[in-house]
């Protein structure tokens, strides 16, 4: 089983102990705010087809760290830490050595995957349209991708948000929107019939579904397994459940997830002096984790010393807001003043820390953001557009961004939010927020109603 040692400043405090064997076999995720009022659909929809751009390539061996503005920084303590991939300039990867130094007797059995390598493939598999073998439980097709045009099954498996829609869902399922249900149709479902269970977006279009019947799930976790990982992968939470003519499946446990999430495989990859419109006393910081393709980074404005707490950043990727200028939600205007407030920070001589997470729409995914985006058009807040769509509202790993802080050597901040939850979440992974700094711009006609739903339904302190 591939797992990196405790790296650096992490390995005496263990911050990240939710996580590991011991933990719940899949993690499961804060749902936030209560039901709310039910609005009436009123414009139509087509079905809308986007194509992911890969993320950034990954990158080869780099030259070392550059000295940061003719200065050197002082070596945080994650620069030591042992990297899980080859880069000659910062230092050999280290792996788990098996006893012979990897020669192995010709009977031995040849050694399985290993769980985050399964959940690596799994997630490829659903952006591929193939199914899952769920260990122990059933072998699951992703209704959105699937390419088995043949495929046919009785039962599909959807989330309770879904099947509350489908006025399927009893009272407890309903308390928790992306909670696995198990449906029975009538007939058999085809990719034709199923897509329309599936997808919102489509209800207007094809308003007669059914009949369908809900039944009790025997394998429930690996149902909320299925549904994490279509998550995580960026689809609809969809599947046909145990289908004829599925093809290839690809084999995965729910407990392979937990080995997959854990944030303590982040390491540096690289980092160089990046003058930035707000400041040219700027350096990032790569960070990379050998099991996620998602490469997140930090943006350290100023020099950084031990003896002032940074200002800092949470900042979640939104593409439609950090790179288009979309009014309909408050990114880019933070992003930008978070930015120049660590530059007036640096100039008084503090600093402060950006940290860019690449966990698009709250970690739904950009795809499914815009999905919720089209049903915000419907009439739906930006809280009811996530759980009809059968996703949490709330699906963002902040262990994560306590790593990334972890292994830049800060252990306090004043952190720039005006939601709690990150608060909590970085207090919870170990990071003292010795001061929460209200990070509230102006809204315009097209967020006003995100920001007003942020408050009042999610508990943003906003004014
Ligand atoms: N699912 C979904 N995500 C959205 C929507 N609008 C913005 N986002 C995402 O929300 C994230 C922005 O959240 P942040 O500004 O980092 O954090 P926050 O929780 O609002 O709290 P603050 O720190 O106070 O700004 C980005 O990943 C956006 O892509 C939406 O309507 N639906
Ligand atoms: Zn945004």
């Amino acid at each position: 089983m591939r797992r990196l040692r405790s790296q650096g400043p992490a390995q005496g405090r263990q911050p990240h102990a939710d996580r590991g064997r011991d933990a719940r076999p899949v993690p499961r995720r804060p749902w936030l705010g209560g039901p709310g009022a039910r609005v009436h659909p009123r414009a139509g929809t087509e079905l809308l087809v986007v194509v992911l751009s890969q993320f950034l390539a990954p990158e080869g061996p780099g030259p070392a760290a550059r000295p940061h503005v003719g200065q050197p920084r002082p070596r945080a303590p994650g620069d030591r830490a042992p990297l899980r991939r080859g880069n000659a300039a910062l230092g050999k990867p280290e792996r788990p050595r098996p006893a012979g130094d990897g020669v192995r007797a010709l009977s031995a059995p040849a050694p399985g995957p290993s769980p985050a390598r399964r959940v690596a493939q799994a997630i490829d598999a659903l952006r591929h349209g193939w199914p899952l073998a769920m260990e122990g439980g059933p072998l699951l097709l992703p209704v959105e991708t699937a390419i088995a045009r043949r495929a046919q099954a009785p039962r599909m498996l959807i989330s309770a948000a879904r099947a509350e829609t489908l006025k399927l869902a009893n009272q407890r399922e309903a308390a928790e929107p992306h909670a696995p249900v198990l449906i029975h149709g009538a007939e058999p479902f085809d990719l034709g019939s199923a897509l329309p269970v599936a997808d919102p977006a489509l209800d207007l279009r094809s308003p007669l579904k059914g009949p369908f019947r809900a039944e009790d799930i025997a394998w429930p976790d690996h149902a909320l397994a299925a549904l994490e990982l279509a998550r995580i992968a960026g689809i609809l939470p969809a599947f046909l459940v145990d289908p004829v003519n599925a093809g290839e499946p690809q084999p995965v446990a729910p407990a392979d997830l937990v080995e997959w999430a854990d944030s303590t495989a982040l390491a540096i990859s690289t980092r160089a002096r990046l003058p930035v419109s707000a400041s040219e006393d700027a350096e990032i910081v790569a960070f990379r984790s050998a099991d996620d393709t998602r490469e997140h980074v930090a943006l350290v404005i100023g020099e950084q010393r031990s003896d002032a707490a940074p200002l800092v950043r949470l900042h979640s990727e939104c593409l439609t807001g950090d790179i288009l200028g979309s009014l309909k939600c408050d990114c880019g205007p933070q992003l930008d003043a978070a930015l120049h407030a660590m530059a007036d920070e640096a100039r008084r001589g503090g600093w402060g820390v950006l940290l860019y997470l690449r966990q698009e729409g709250r970690g739904i995914g950009l795809v499914n953001k815009l999905r919720a985006y089209r049903l915000q058009d419907q009439g739906f807040d930006t809280v009811d557009a996530n759980r009809r769509l059968g996703l949490p509202d709330e699906a963002r790993d902040f262990p994560v961004a306590a790593r990334m802080l972890d292994l830049l050597g800060v252990r306090e901040i004043r952190l720039m939010t005006n939601n709690p939850g990150k608060v909590d979440a970085l207090a919870a992974s170990g990071i003292t927020v010795a001061e929460r700094v209200p990070h509230q711009l102006p809204d315009n006609p097209h967020n006003a109603r995100y920001l007003a739903t942020k408050r009042d339904r999610s508990g943003h302190l906003l004014t």
